[in-house]
């Protein structure tokens, strides 16, 4: 059987509905038959001006899972929502990722561990991730026809211990959809995707938003997957378009077996 991955990258807009239909319309242009994992960016429920409207959303949120179960069975896909806000206990929301099989099944869901509060451009450009959101509290890995699958998401990916412990865990794949900035993504993305994909040994999928967002937001785009050996297995700049891989597994095995790093770490037991 054969498996591909999609990840759409997309400009999302302040109106959940209307990028719901936006994801509906990239599904149904997807060839029919074979076993599909589509990937979406973080915010890809929308992509809000402020912290009431994502308090809103979360409020809703078993409506709009239920919306992207619908996604799954009408489309015979497997689907992994990049983020969309979910109630946390303290009044703010998490930024849940959640991965729906082809039956609209929720078999994963991660809260983002690591938030964005920090200052681009000398900071004139600010951000406060955490005033909304709380932060997660866990690792999740989940077995799927695509593999072993770790997941992530956006900011975390400057924290390659995270990526350890899914590695630790078993991932074969790990997901970091994302919302970048222009600023950081032009100086960093392609650098920590690459290191975070050859530290690991892992595929790395990473489904971006792109351009400039109905919030004021503007976002670095570069969709990319990447291959545990660190090629770039396909990318696409600054378009809103779906993209398409085949990941081969032997090439995972080739490159774990032939420089086994878990085994030469020195940081696998307590050193002292
Ligand atoms: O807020 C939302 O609605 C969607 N979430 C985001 O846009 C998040 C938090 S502000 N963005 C990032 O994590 C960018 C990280 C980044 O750009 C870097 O690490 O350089």
């Amino acid at each position: 059987m054969s498996a591909t991955i999609y990840l759409i990258q997309m400009t999302t807009s302040c109106n959940a509905l209307e990028n719901v239909e936006f994801v509906a319309e990239q599904l149904a242009k997807l060839p029919a038959g074979g076993e599909k994992l589509v990937c979406l960016p973080e915010a890809c429920l929308a992509f809000n001006r402020s912290i009431v409207e994502n308090q809103q959303l979360a409020e809703n949120h078993l409506h709009w899972r239920a919306r992207y179960a619908e996604l799954c069975q009408t489309y015979g896909v497997w689907l992994a929502v990049g983020s969309m806000p979910v109630p946390a206990a303290d009044g703010r929301y998490y930024a849940a990722s959640i991965l729906f099989n082809r039956e609209g099944k929720a078999v994963a869901e991660y809260h983002k561990l690591h938030l964005f509060d920090a200052d681009v451009s000398d900071g004139t450009k600010r951000y406060r991730e955490s005033q909304g959101t709380a932060p997660g509290q866990h690792l999740e890995v989940v077995d799927t026809p695509f593999g072993r699958i770790g997941m992530a998401i956006c900011y975390d990916m400057r924290f390659p211990s995270l990526f350890q412990q899914l590695r630790k865990a078993g991932a074969e794949l790990i997901l970091v959809p994302s919302a970048f900035t222009t600023v950081t993504g032009a100086a960093h993305w392609e650098v920590l995707l690459r290191s975070r994909a050859i530290e690991t040994q892992c595929f790395v999928i990473a489904a971006a938003q792109v351009g400039v967002h109905q919030n004021g937001r503007e976002t670095y785009g570069h969709s990319m997957v990447i291959s545990p050996w660190g090629t770039i297995l396909a990318e696409v700049p600054k378009d809103v378009t779906t993209l398409a891989v085949e990941l081969d597994f032997t090439e995972l095995q080739r490159v774990r077996q032939a420089m086994p790093l878990p085994e030469h770490s020195r940081f696998a037991e307590q050193l002292i």
